[in-house]
């Protein structure tokens, strides 16, 4: 992955597109225009590279360049285009036609009802795991949970659970500083009130914090995964991605650390590959956890599995 990424010179092997997608950004007049030459540039490029909808996307970089919304593009289609925004959004064309994420080149990303800052230091938030927090919210805690998000990365699905739960008390945790930061940004920028704590999964986690509900998006993809080198993941940090041969390093030591920092009668949520829950199952049953169960996306693959801790039954 490493290799692959480092050979993607985003500015310098650019130069010779971003000269041409200048001049014809430049010959624009209008919103009207440049969404329609914005659009032209994404698709022509579509063959080459795995692009969503070149429409919405160039609706985004339009949006994003000149600091617009949609209905200010439409109600003020005959203002003058600023030179600021022109060269914003050249960048952002070159940028995303070498295939680098729309979410890093705008650095928003929605998720659930909440809009988060991203970063090259972690994830993409992805709508996949808002069964997480769909699961979560469902379960029959107390008013006064105590749940943590391992690996909470943008704190996409500790903000989540605490805006649909604002009496729960939320902490979330990842291993690096830059992501903290980044957590604690979307805190304040979504008014959400969740703690994040730096710590190597529950190395800073005390045992005497008994938590009703443990949740995590861990690294969960084949260390040799040819998904690797396709889309958006190219530009992730593969310590969000990968975890061991076979994807399951993480999860094996979540689920074996996990059971002392549970409540009796506490739950652990695990997103995972749709192909990983049989295992997961399997090491969540034989570490002792019971009322196993998997749960599947919208497609019917499986996706999410959670246990139960209750050592004293
Ligand atoms: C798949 S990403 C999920 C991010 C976020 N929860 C989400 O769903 O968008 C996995 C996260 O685990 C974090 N992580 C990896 N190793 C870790 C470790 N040893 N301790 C804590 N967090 C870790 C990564 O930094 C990354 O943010």
């Amino acid at each position: 992955m490493a290799s692959t990424r480092s050979s993607i010179k985003i500015d310098g092997a650019s130069e010779t597109q971003t000269r041409a997608i200048g001049m014809f950004i430049n010959s624009c007049n209008s919103f009207a225009d440049v969404l329609t030459a914005s659009k032209k540039v994404l698709s022509e490029q579509q063959a080459n590279l795995t692009f969503n909808d070149p429409r919405l996307e160039a609706k985004i970089f339009v949006e994003y360049a000149f600091n617009k919304t949609s209905m200010q593009l439409i109600t003020q289609s005959d203002k003058p285009l600023c030179v600021g925004g022109k060269k914003k959004l050249v960048t952002a064309l070159s940028k995303r036609i070498l295939g680098y994420p729309v979410a890093y080149i705008v650095g928003c990303q929605p998720f659930w009802t909440l809009n988060l800052r991203v970063s090259e230091h972690t994830l993409i938030p992805r709508a996949d795991s808002e069964i997480v927090v769909e699961t979560a919210i469902s379960l029959p805690l107390s008013n006064h949970a105590n749940v943590l998000d391992l690996g909470t990365g943008t704190g996409a699905i500790a903000l989540a659970i605490k805006s649909e739960c604002p009496h729960w008390l939320v902490t979330g945790c990842d291993f690096k500083q830059e992501i903290i930061e980044l957590a604690e940004a979307n805190a304040i920028l979504n008014n959400v009130d969740v703690a994040f704590v730096l710590s190597n999964w529950f190395s800073a986690i005390a045992v005497t914090q008994a938590y009703d509900l443990i949740v995590s998006n861990p690294p969960y993809v084949e260390s040799n995964s040819v998904w690797l080198k396709q889309g958006d993941v190219r530009f992730e940090p593969s310590s969000a991605l990968t975890s061991g041969i076979d994807g399951l390093d993480d999860i094996k030591h979540i689920i074996c650390e996990g059971a002392q920092f549970l409540n009796n009668g506490g739950y652990l949520l695990l997103e995972h590959g749709h192909k990983q829950a049989g295992m997961i199952q399997q090491m969540l049953q034989e570490t002792g956890y019971t009322e196993v169960t998997t749960k599947q996306d919208l497609n019917g693959l499986d996706r999410v599995t959670l246990g139960r801790w209750l050592p004293n039954n």
